[in-house]
This record gives structure tokens, sequence and C-alpha cells, in this order.
């Protein structure tokens, strides 16, 4: 089981810093750099997409050992965020720090030293469960008995064993969040890093999922899960930032962020953005849509195609020319 995959990496210590901030923007000043004690330390990370600004200036430390949630609104700049820490997005500023090992410095081997969870549509569904896992450890420098042997512990582990000669496109959408993890899992990383990894995971194999990372963590790993779902959060996780417009606007263990409250409760005050139930009248029972006459629109004489006149749809000559 995952309790007798040894690990693998050990890891030195390095610190560097990236260049400045874009012009015309300053993120708040940092005073230190990053903590090489941290499993995970970010400072003042900046991503920009033209006008929108993702990423606004982030700092934030994971300590090693910690279940630690990521939460935030639609669009915080979670994502972002993680993908520059896991070297899978280069960062316009700003410097992140693996087990004391700088990121972009080698990021091939920061990618080796963490496990990152792919998207379902990042892996090679065509390969059965067991190739797949046997793939991803020998992509990360295995030999293909050990990482044989580990993909057979993985698959019994996460209740996939009777799927593992079955294509992964043929997986339902729960079954290819946990081969999923399991990829990430395979090289015994110190570190893993997974978004919403519960997402379509029916309760037994999300409980039997929560007991294998509360044991990862247990023997001195650390997990990074970004995650919608507070109560998940303050029930798994022993540390929680709440992250909105591209800065961490409190990090802490659980309590000292729920500061006596309920998590979603806090998280509301702290990302604001609640209103009014809207009042769509049509939603409500509102009237009818009235009968509009209808004309048929450009797409040619066979096409059957009515809609009613309007500034959106105008009518025209039927041309079939835009
Ligand atoms: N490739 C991109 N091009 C342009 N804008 C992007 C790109 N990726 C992200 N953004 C923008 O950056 C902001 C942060 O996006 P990000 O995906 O990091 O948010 P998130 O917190 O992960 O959101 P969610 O919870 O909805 O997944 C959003 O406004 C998004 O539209």
């Amino acid at each position: 089981m995952i309790r007798a995959i040894p690990t693998l990496m050990k890891y030195a210590l390095i610190m560097s810093t990236y260049q400045t901030a874009p012009a015309g923007f300053d993120p708040a000043p940092v005073a230190t750099g990053p903590n090489p004690q941290a499993a995970l330390s970010i400072r003042a990370l900046v991503k920009r997409y033209e006008a929108k600004i993702a990423v606004n200036g982030l700092s934030l430390d994971i300590p090693v050992g910690s279940f630690y949630g990521l939460v935030g609104p639609n669009g915080a700049g979670k994502t972002t965020t993680l993908n520059m820490a896991t070297g899978l997005l280069v960062p316009d500023s700003g410097s992140v720090m693996i087990l004391g090992r700088d990121v972009w410095s080698d990021v091939n081997q920061a990618k080796r030293s963490i496990g990152v969870m792919p998207q379902s549509n990042q892996i090679f569904d065509r390969l059965t469960g067991l190739q797949l896992l046997v793939y991803s450890g020998m992509l990360r420098g295995m030999k293909r008995q050990e990482a044989s042997a580990r993909a057979k512990d993985l698959l019994s582990a996460f209740d996939l064993a009777s799927a593992a000669d079955t294509m992964v496109s043929g997986y339902s959408a729960g079954m290819n969040k946990k081969i999923c993890l399991a990829t990430a899992m395979i090289h015994s990383p110190r570190l893993l890093v997974l978004d919403e990894p519960f997402e379509s995971v029916d309760p037994v194999s999300s409980a039997n999922l929560k007991d294998i990372l509360a044991e990862y963590v247990s023997t001195g790993g650390t997990v990074i899960v970004s995650s919608h779902v507070m109560a998940l959060v303050e029930k798994m996780c022993t540390h929680v930032a709440v992250i909105n417009q591209g800065q961490v606007r409190a990090d802490g263990t659980i309590t000292q962020v729920a500061a006596g409250e309920d998590l979603e409760d806090r998280f509301l005050q702290l990302v604001g953005g609640r209103h009014a139930a809207a009042q769509i009248s049509w939603l409500n029972g509102g009237p009818a849509p009235s009968a509009q006459p209808v004309q048929p629109i450009a797409a040619g004489p066979q096409s059957g195609i009515t809609m009613p006149p309007s500034s959106e749809f105008p009518a025209n000559s039927g041309s079939g020319q835009q």
C-alpha cells in the first residue's frame, strides 16, 4: 500500500528571485525571500494576461506535513498560482521554492520532486489504468519492475484493481479522478498538489481517498488541495489560504482563519460578492413570451430554419453571405 512506497527524493537548499514586476504594476512589497523550511514558499508571484492581473504579488508559505486547502471564488487565481508553483506556467515575476529548492532554476527537477494531479484531459486515455501508472512512474525515472509493483498497490488502494486492464477512456468521471491522483503519487513525492480531487468521486471512494491522503500526511508528506467545498476543507485540512483577486486574503490554520466562525461564513466575509437574490421575473412564473411572426433567415432555401426578426438576428435577403 502507500505506506510501503519509499521516499525517492532528498532535497538541497537553493534560493533565487525572478525578474522584477511588469511596468506599471506594483505588487505589495515583500520583506523576506522564500522560506527554505517550507514545503512550498511563494513570494510576490505575478501573472498577467494582457490587462488582466490573474495573480497579483501573491506570497504564501505552506508548512511541511500540512494538509493545506486553497480556496477562493471562481477566477481568484488559484489554478494560475498552482501552475506557476509547480513549474507548468512561467511567472511574470516572483519566486517559488519547493522543499528548499528554487522551482524555476531547475524546473525539470522540481517537476520530478512533486506530484501534480493532471486534469483528465491531460492524460493518455488510450492506455489501460495499469499501463498509464507504469508509464507515469517510468517518466519520473523509475524502473519498470518497481513502477509496475507500485501501480498494482495504487490500483488496489484506489479500488481500481478490477479496471486495471481497461482503457482509461472507458473510465467513469470518478474513476478518472482516482487514476489521475494515482499518477501523481506513483513516484512517492513529498508534496502533492491536487486541483479539486474529490469532484465526481463517490462517497465511499472519497472516504478511501481521504484516508490515503491523511496517512500520506501523517508520514510527513504535504498535500495542497484547491477546492470550492468549504465543509470538506474545514473537515480535512489543517491549514487554509483564502485567495481573492490574485492575492491571499487570509492564511493559517483552519482555526486561525475561521476566527471563531464557520469557515464558509468567514470565507464569504473575506471575499465579499454576495448580493440580494436576482429578480428574474421569467424564472418566477412571469408572463409567457408573446407569439411573434417568424421568417426564414440567411441559411438558404434548404435550411428549414426560421427565426423571429430582431436586432440580434436581422432578416436579410437569404443570400447566406455574412
Ligand atoms: N490563459 C489565460 N488567458 C487569459 N486569462 C486567463 C488565462 N488563464 C486564467 N486567466 C484569467 O486569470 C484569472 C484567474 O484564473 P484562474 O483559473 O487562476 O482562477 P481560479 O481561482 O483557478 O478559478 P476557478 O475556481 O474558477 O477554477 C481569471 O480571471 C481568468 O479568466
